[in-house]
């Protein structure tokens, strides 16, 4: 079991030694390589994704992947960005899924800025579409409007764009994810102004037919980002195009107590994947030594479960994390008074310890 471990810029080092010390200690035939993305390969070799470093990711049954992006490459020419590595890696290798399951520990519950009662028990799951969208559409770019407010003024512009077979596949993943949990699956769109939204919501109806065990309801995404602070427990699946998804999951993740524990999936359709935190690089924390590496250690359990087929690793991994929670490990973000506050290190040595 080949895995390219693809650690980046900032915290994006520290967690995934981590996640890599927890997998090591597994037993387990896995094969580890590790190669520069991000700023750091930008600085090296020129590029933020070296065509070396996409094709260990290509080559490999999964990607472990930290975290990149830098304020300090900010002003470079968008193609050498460090975030074009991560966009890069969905678009080459096909990562469409994106799942981001919000999971609030119970020893979490105080942690979050939520009220107790609304946050105890909190089990959704995200499924994001990640290859489509706003984010990959033609044309974009900037010039000088010839029309609009204001004709001769310099304007930029991007495309939101979707196809069926696009909105399709996502459905299909979101209505079978659902299939195994609670059997809801609420699409979220903007269907009242967006005609991307308006295709995505028909066919969402018309793949849910095909799904009668799954109950579907639509939100549109100002409502769902109320909803998700107001009721989140009402939420089972929630599936929803790249933008929304992004801004939602992150929304999400304080339902879980701290965006440190947020951990993701990227899958293609032959269940390769790409595993990450959902979180950035925090550039305001990197090189202390006390970010949470608990989002990456979940993931690193999540490419166990769907793209190695390891469930019973998986499992081992999340107990760990479950365990170290009741013991009362916290960093920094998660920290309340009454537990113990350990660093990024520490707390991945606790996991670690606690893998039975
Ligand atoms: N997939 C990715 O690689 C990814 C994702 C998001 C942002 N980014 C990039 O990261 C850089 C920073 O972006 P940002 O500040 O908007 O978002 P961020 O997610 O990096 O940080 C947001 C806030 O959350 C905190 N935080 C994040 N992860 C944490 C952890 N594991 N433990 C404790 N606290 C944590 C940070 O300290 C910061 O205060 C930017 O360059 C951005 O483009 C990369
Ligand atoms: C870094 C950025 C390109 C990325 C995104 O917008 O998808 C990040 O915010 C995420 O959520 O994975
Ligand atoms: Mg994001």
């Amino acid at each position: 079991m080949k895995i390219a471990v693809l650690p980046g810029d900032g915290i994006g080092t520290e967690i995934v030694a981590e996640a890599v010390k927890v997998l090591n200690a597994l037993a387990l035939p896995l094969e580890m390589e590790t190669a520069l993305v991000g700023g750091v390969a930008y600085d090296a070799h020129g590029h933020p994704l070296p065509e070396a470093t996409l094709k260990l990711a290509k080559e490999a049954d999964a990607v472990l992947f930290g975290a990149v992006g830098d304020w300090k490459y900010d002003k470079l020419e968008r193609q050498f960005r460090p975030e074009q590595a991560i966009l890069g890696l969905r678009k080459n290798l096909g990562l469409f899924a994106n799942f981001r399951p919000a999971i609030c520990y119970e020893q979490l519950v105080g942690a979050s800025s939520l009220k107790p009662e609304l946050i105890a028990g909190l089990d959704i799951l995200i499924i994001r579409e990640l290859t489509g969208d706003i984010y990959f559409g033609q044309p974009r770019g900037r010039r000088i409007a010839t029309d609009g407010h204001f004709p001769g003024a310099e304007e930029a512009f991007d495309t939101m764009r979707y196809s069926r077979p696009e909105i399709e596949r996502i459905a299909h993943v979101a209505f079978q994810a659902a299939q195994k949990r609670n059997k809801r699956v609420t699409s979220v769109d903007k269907n009242n102004v967006l005609e991307t939204s308006q295709l995505w919501k028909d066919v969402m109806v018309e793949v849910g037919q095909q799904y009668p065990d799954v109950e579907l309801d639509h939100m549109l995404v100002d409502n769902a980002a109320m909803q998700l602070v107001k009721a989140p427990k009402k939420f089972d699946v929630l599936v929803t195009g790249n933008m929304f998804g992004d801004i939602l999951s992150d929304e999400a993740s304080m339902l879980t107590g701290s965006i440190g524990m947020l951990p993701s999936a990227s899958l293609n359709s032959s269940n390769q994947g790409l595993y990450e935190p959902s979180h950035g690089s925090a550039p305001d924390i990197a090189g202390k030594g006390i970010a949470n590496p608990l989002a990456t250690i979940l993931s690193a359990a999540m490419m166990l479960r769907f793209s190695l087929n390891q469930e019973a690793a998986a499992q081992r991994i999340e107990a760990a994390v479950q365990k170290v929670l009741a013991q009362g490990y916290r960093t920094a973000d998660i920290y309340s008074e009454g537990t113990q506050r350990v660093s990024t290190k520490e707390m991945g040595d606790a996991v670690l310890k606690a893998l039975a």
